[in-house]
């Protein structure tokens, strides 16, 4: 199964409740949560996502690019995201928050920054529902694919599939009309797109467009 999931990131933060409306068609809504230290921006937290929440039907896939995610990702289940993404880089047991997230009701995923190898932390993939490979450095929209992060994306498939492919192969960044086909290719199967979703004058247009490439 193929999703796509549009980052607000890329959106007008002013005008979310329109934004959101303008997306009827995404598989979730990709929130990008950042606390200017894990990564070098900051975007929002939990009273917006929890606004979010109460502002649309579609399911939330919540990317957690912030320090102490023991501490935090719990919250985002609870208030009601179907799928909540850590970073490997910023949990201290990643397996307990996994466990956390899915007692919630949530899908637990979990995320690697591009220079973060993928092999050490193949064993916690039984607690997941989802595998995130960061095609970018993690922080900001509109940046390039790194076509680097194809062996890595190609990894994680053969790790879901050894388990009946039940866990998502999902990638960030830089995901655009070419790019898409080459992740595709190497075994991704959810797809964050920011700019190229929300700098259409059609996003949903944009979403569709995405989605026959790989049909
Ligand atoms: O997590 C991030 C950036 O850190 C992303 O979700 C971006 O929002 C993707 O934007 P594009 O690269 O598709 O413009």
């Amino acid at each position: 199964m193929i999703a796509i999931h549009p980052s607000i990131l890329s959106a007008d933060f002013a005008n979310l409740a329109a934004e959101l409306a303008r997306i009827p068609s995404a598989d979730a809504v990709h929130v990008d949560v950042m606390d200017n230290h894990f990564v070098p921006n900051l975007t929002l937290g939990l009273p917006v996502v929890e606004a979010i929440r109460a502002a649309t039907s579609l399911p939330l896939d919540v990317h957690l690019m912030i320090d102490d995610a023991d501490r935090w990702a719990p919250a985002y289940a609870e208030l009601g995201a179907e799928s909540v993404t850590f970073h490997v880089e910023a949990a201290a047991h990643p397996g307990r928050i996994a466990r956390q997230l899915r007692s919630h009701g949530a899908r637990a995923a979990m995320a690697v920054k591009p220079n973060t190898p993928l092999e050490p932390h193949l064993e916690l993939i039984s607690e997941l529902d989802m595998l995130l490979i960061m095609t970018v450095e993690p922080g900001f929209g509109g940046q390039s694919f790194m076509d680097e992060m194809l062996a890595k994306v190609a990894a994680a498939r053969r790790a879901s599939d050894d388990l009946g492919g039940r866990v998502a192969v999902q990638v960030d960044g830089g995901i655009n009309r070419e790019t898409i086909l080459r992740a595709a290719e190497a075994g991704a199967d959810t797809f964050v797109a920011g700019s190229a979703v929300y700098s259409a004058a059609d996003p949903d247009a944009a979403i569709s467009g995405l989605r026959q490439l790989l049909e």
